[in-house]
């Protein structure tokens, strides 16, 4: 099976890491920068759980085509960049390329139909989690399982469990998932609550947790959530979805610096549109007040708007 990740990094590294360090068929698709120029030269070296260090070679290209005849198609950018990106990839597939997104947030896979209408498309979750620790190097530091949803097409179903399968042999626990929109739910509400405090505090994921204050963020952010879900159809239990976060930011989340910090720290444009602003946007359009949420996001695109005004 011929992959190609789109996106070479925290998680589009991670999982083409793995993936090569099995020997699968795997190439990364990004614009030249320097952790790009690192990897083509040297390899990439992933730091696991235990500090031990595996280097791999892998390709990170910058262009991609028909000929290349690529199976399956991973979008691993920052969901305000994937239409841009794949826009130059639009003629680079074949009709049966099966497209998947595990970004975070919501209306994911609603861009990949919109620009690839002829192709299958899947979306889903990760529970892994990485951060780029300079270039060519990555940490991974999540362990929770990944989730991907399943294909109406036949053909592209059985290369679903394919990849899947291939993940799980690479150690990337994966799993097909029945209900795909409460999954990407399930992690939103791990997103609200962690990316952007993490973002707003400077912290890894599970120092949120080392306050009173930051508990209560995290259950008021989650809870005005989780009232937007239910009114998206999506019902679920508050304590036990709370709990579940407060569980994954002292276990297998806790250790990672969130996406959404990494960007901030880089001084880059956020998800945050995707993950609070969408709570936000949505709770808008059902009569429901979201005013931790619209707080944060307004917070969040203040800084990202004025990184080189900002006193250091
Ligand atoms: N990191 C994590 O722990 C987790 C991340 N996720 C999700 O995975 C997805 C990928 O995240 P992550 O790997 O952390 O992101 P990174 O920012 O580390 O990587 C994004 C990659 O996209 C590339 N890119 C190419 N073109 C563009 C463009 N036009 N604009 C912006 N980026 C571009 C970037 O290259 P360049 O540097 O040249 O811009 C970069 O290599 C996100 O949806 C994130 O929320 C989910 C679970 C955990
Ligand atoms: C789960 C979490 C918060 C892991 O850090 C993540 O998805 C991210 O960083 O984007």
């Amino acid at each position: 099976m011929k992959i190609l990740i789109v996106g070479a990094g925290a998680m589009g590294s991670l999982f083409g890491g793995r993936l090569k360090a099995r020997k699968e068929d795997v190439f990364l698709y990004n614009r030249n920068n320097p952790h790009v120029e690192k990897i083509n030269h040297s390899g990439l070296t992933i730091v696991e759980r235990d500090d031990q260090e595996t280097t791999v070679t892998l390709t990170v290209v910058q262009e991609a085509s028909k000929a290349d005849a690529y199976d399956v198609v991973l979008v691993m950018v920052k969901a305000h960049a994937t239409k841009s990106v794949l826009a130059n990839l639009q003629d680079s597939f074949s009709p049966e390329t099966l497209l998947i997104t595990l970004q975070n947030g919501l209306g994911n896979l609603e861009i990949l139909t919109e620009l690839f209408p002829g192709n299958p498309a899947v979306a889903g979750t990760m529970g892994s989690g990485a951060s780029v620790e300079s270039d060519g190097r990555i940490l991974h530091r999540g362990w929770a399982k990944n989730y991907i949803g399943r294909s109406k097409d036949t053909v592209a179903q059985e290369k679903l469990l394919e990849f899947i399968e291939l993940l799980n042999r690479s150690g990337l626990e994966t799993e097909l998932a029945e209900n795909v929109q409460r999954v990407i739910w399930n992690k939103l509400f791990v997103n609200v609550a962690y990316n952007s405090l993490t973002a707003l505090t400077r912290l890894r994921n599970g120092d949120i947790l080392n306050t009173g204050e930051g508990q209560g963020l995290l259950r008021s952010v989650v809870t005005e959530a989780l009232q937007v879900a239910k009114a998206e159809g999506i019902s679920m239990d508050t304590e036990e979805i709370v709990a579940k976060c407060l569980q994954m930011g002292r276990e297998d989340i806790g250790a990672n610096k969130s996406s959404m910090l990494m960007d901030i720290l880089n001084k880059r444009k956020t998800e945050i549109d995707a993950i609070n602003g969408a709570v936000a946007k949505l709770g808008k359009q059902h009569g429901i007040e979201t005013p931790y949420n619209e707080l944060i996001t307004g917070i969040i695109k203040v800084i990202e708007a004025n990184y080189d005004l900002q006193i250091d």
